[in-house]
């Protein structure tokens, strides 16, 4: 065989199903598409007047109108931009994946800015033959003494040219639509989706549907005339039976309004931050979000350098715990959306807010309904996570108290940030605070020294001199920082763990609250990160605070013995775990504990479904804990014969764990069938 050498050659015939079938996911992309066209078009004639090669008159005003014809079932996209000369298309329409972009770009280089012209490919236009059976060009270029074209095309393969009869500057694309594609001649199903792709589209867009009957001006006048009554017309009239000024200016209102664009063309993320007042930003939020609640703030993005990247980012009020915190991002190239939540952009944890990004340095695919995932894009992610700990940070610096205000808002989602990013936990860790039971917003450094007597204000100041010292000496042995860890008691359920919260509050011992599920792996995770910490929950253990002075375990050993017995017989629970101690408070007769790491696992496996395991295969279960000072545990112990004994037994046990978790459907009956019969006895 010879060799040889050559350009392959494409077949429209073969490729056009391809473009049409799998280029664009969703069909009714050819509006962005279209519009995007025309706005290019506008982009490119504004270029040219600002460099002087065509001058317009002073009341030109650019604009793109879509009309909808329900009946013709047809659309049209005209625009008053640069339009087409018959060798353009030629050029540019004849020839698939030919895009007159770049040919503009590379004429008036250096002079034209790349960024604002959307259009890359050249295969946007033929997306028309995704609803179109025909489509047809009609236009007119902006060069003087050039003919006005006319092109047609069935079916996207073929087509047909022609002088045209435009007479204006500018391109009329007309679709017939496809019987399955009906529908985007619907008025509302067209609006609907031009509002989703083209809301911030940097031109006006005026939509018309040919169909709708216009309201006559008289109508309008008449019907207001009537509803007045005459006294009101006299006085409106002079001696001279003028009609006088204001009357006029009421004729003047009553005029129909004059057309209004379907879009906004200086979307707010394009201002600069010093120009917006905090009611447009609501006022962006509502209208863009649909969110009725109030956002607790925002962050303003706003950078050239060294991409270019503008937005703004809204933290959502949650209204209860329960509120899913589900956000939407909406990223957009140019102000021509691409899509919701991209999530090699906007980094997971983001999602959980709402807002708007503009960047058109993205690397967008020929579909623009995704990104070519490259390392730029992991940067711009990178970018936003930095923003966003920047803005938190420096709110917790100047803004403390707002910082607190919103802190419930605002810290399932920062939590979540630091368990699923680890340069946005770097940033944050030292801006993390907790609420402790008296309602007060603390950092885990505060909390330590207020545990240790300082006062509050005293531990603010200090916490910042501990960090500096933890900074310096972080060559210290593993071992060592073991050593001093320091405990730091939690709350899940303020109702639950309410005998314990009274009595840490009597002891005057603090502690966190900690409701939210983030909060369970948030802590695992801070424990892993900062080694000096160590989180229990409030029941987990009897702390020396809570036992009387001289304390000795050894001293109680025989009512230990007995008592254990006697609760395992009378409760028939032969693994019980029992310990006798001398509490200071006497009223307290029985408690619950169940080790941290025993909860913990039993959580766990909660989470993940596994029930039907034993609990206690991963170590021991809870702890029954007796208050020897208590005059009912002194008396099991000196009567254990007693009839009564029983009764008390099984009541101090579902007491104690009454106030550690829910009791179970069965033990709740039995609870409640007991008391009845201990108050019976009472009343005898
Ligand atoms: N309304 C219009 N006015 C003037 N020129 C147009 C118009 N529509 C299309 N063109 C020309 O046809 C070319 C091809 O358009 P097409 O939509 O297929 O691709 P594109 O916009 O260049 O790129 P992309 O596929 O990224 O959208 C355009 O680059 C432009 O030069």
């Amino acid at each position: 065989m010879m060799n040889e050498h050559g350009s392959l050659s494409i077949n429209s015939e073969n490729i056009f199903p391809i473009i049409k079938k799998w280029l664009y996911s969703d069909h009714d992309i050819f509006f962005r598409e279209l519009i995007s066209n025309g706005s290019d078009a506008i982009t490119k004639l504004k270029k040219l007047e600002l460099m002087g090669e065509i001058t317009l008159p002073e009341d030109n005003k650019y604009k793109i109108d879509v009309i909808v014809n329900p009946e013709e079932k047809t659309l049209k996209f005209i625009d008053n931009g640069i339009g087409m000369t018959a060798d353009e298309v030629k050029e540019y329409i004849n020839q698939i994946a030919f895009s007159g972009a770049t040919d503009f770009l590379n004429k008036y280089k250096d002079k034209a800015n790349e960024e604002q012209i959307i259009g890359h490919f050249g295969l946007g236009f033929y997306s028309a033959f995704m609803v179109a059976d025909k489509v047809t060009i009609d236009t007119l270029s902006w060069q003087e003494g050039v003919e006005s074209v006319h092109w047609e095309s069935e079916g996207g393969t073929e087509f047909s040219m022609e002088p045209g009869d435009r007479t204006e500057r500018g391109t009329e694309i007309t679709l017939y639509l496809n019987e399955d594609s009906y529908e985007f001649s619907n008025e509302y199903r067209a609006k609907e989706v031009i509002e989703k792709y083209c809301s911030f589209m940097p031109v006006e867009i005026y939509f018309k549907n040919a169909n709708a009957k216009e309201e006559p001006i008289e109508d309008v006048e008449e019907d207001t005339e009537e509803e007045e009554s005459e006294d009101v017309i006299d006085a409106k009239v002079d001696e001279d039976g003028n009609v006088t000024e204001d009357e006029e200016d009421k004729k003047e209102e009553k005029k129909p309004e004059a057309p209004k664009p379907i879009n906004n063309t200086i979307p707010l993320w394009t201002k600069h931050p010093n120009d917006v007042k905090e009611e447009e930003y609501k006022e962006f939020y509502r209208t863009v979000f649909h969110d009725y609640k109030e956002p607790l703030f925002w962050i303003h993005l706003n950078m050239d350098y060294p991409f270019n990247l503008k937005g703004i980012l809204y933290f959502p009020k949650l209204n209860t715990e329960y509120d899913t915190l589900e956000g939407t991002i909406k990223l957009y190239s140019n102000q021509v959306f691409i899509a919701d939540n991209i999530k090699e952009v906007i980094p997971e944890f983001l999602m959980l807010l709402k807002g708007a990004i503009d960047c058109p340095d993205l690397p967008l695919n020929v579909s623009r309904s995704a990104l070519q995932n490259d390392g730029f894009v992991k940067k711009i992610s990178e970018y936003i996570s930095k923003k966003v700990a920047d803005k938190l940070s420096g709110m917790y610096k100047v803004e403390r108290e707002n910082y607190e205000k919103f802190w419930d808002d605002i810290s399932p989602f920062i939590k979540f940030g630091c368990l699923k990013d680890e340069k946005f936990r770097e940033k944050m860790k030292d801006f993390i605070i907790f609420k402790n039971l008296e309602g007060k917003y603390v950092t885990l450094p505060e909390y330590v020294k207020v545990a240790k007597g300082e006062t509050a204000e005293a531990a603010a100041e200090t916490a910042e001199e501990t960090k500096a010292e933890e900074n310096t000496s972080s060559d210290e042995t593993a071992e060592n920082k073991e050593e001093k860890k320091e405990t730091v008691y939690y709350v899940t359920n303020e109702q639950q763990q309410s005998q314990y919260i009274n009595m840490f509050k009597q002891e005057g011992i603090d502690a966190l609250i900690l409701t939210h599920s983030i909060d369970q792996p948030f802590i695992t995770q801070l424990e892993q990160s900062e080694q000096s910490y160590k989180f229990q929950r409030i029941d987990a253990d009897i702390t020396d605070s809570f036992k009387e002075e001289g304390h000795s375990e050894e001293a109680l050993k025989e009512e230990n013995d007995k008592l254990t017995e006697l609760f395992r017989k009378t409760l028939d629970k032969e693994k019980l775990e029992v310990k006798v101690l001398k509490l200071k408070n006497e009223k307290v007769s029985s408690m619950i504990t169940l080790s941290e790491e025993s909860r913990r696992m039993q959580d766990m496996m909660k989470m993940y479904n596994m029930y039907g395991m034993d609990p206690g295969m991963f170590g021991s279960s809870e702890t029954l804990v007796l208050n020897a000072n208590n005059k009912l545990v002194q008396y099991i112990f000196e009567h254990e014969d007693s009839q009564y004994v029983p009764l008390f037994c099984s009541q101090l046990y579902d007491l104690a764990l009454l106030s550690h978790k829910p009791l179970e459907a069965e033990a709740m009956t039995s609870f409640i069938t007991r008391s009845n019969e201990i108050m019976e006895i009472l009343a005898k």
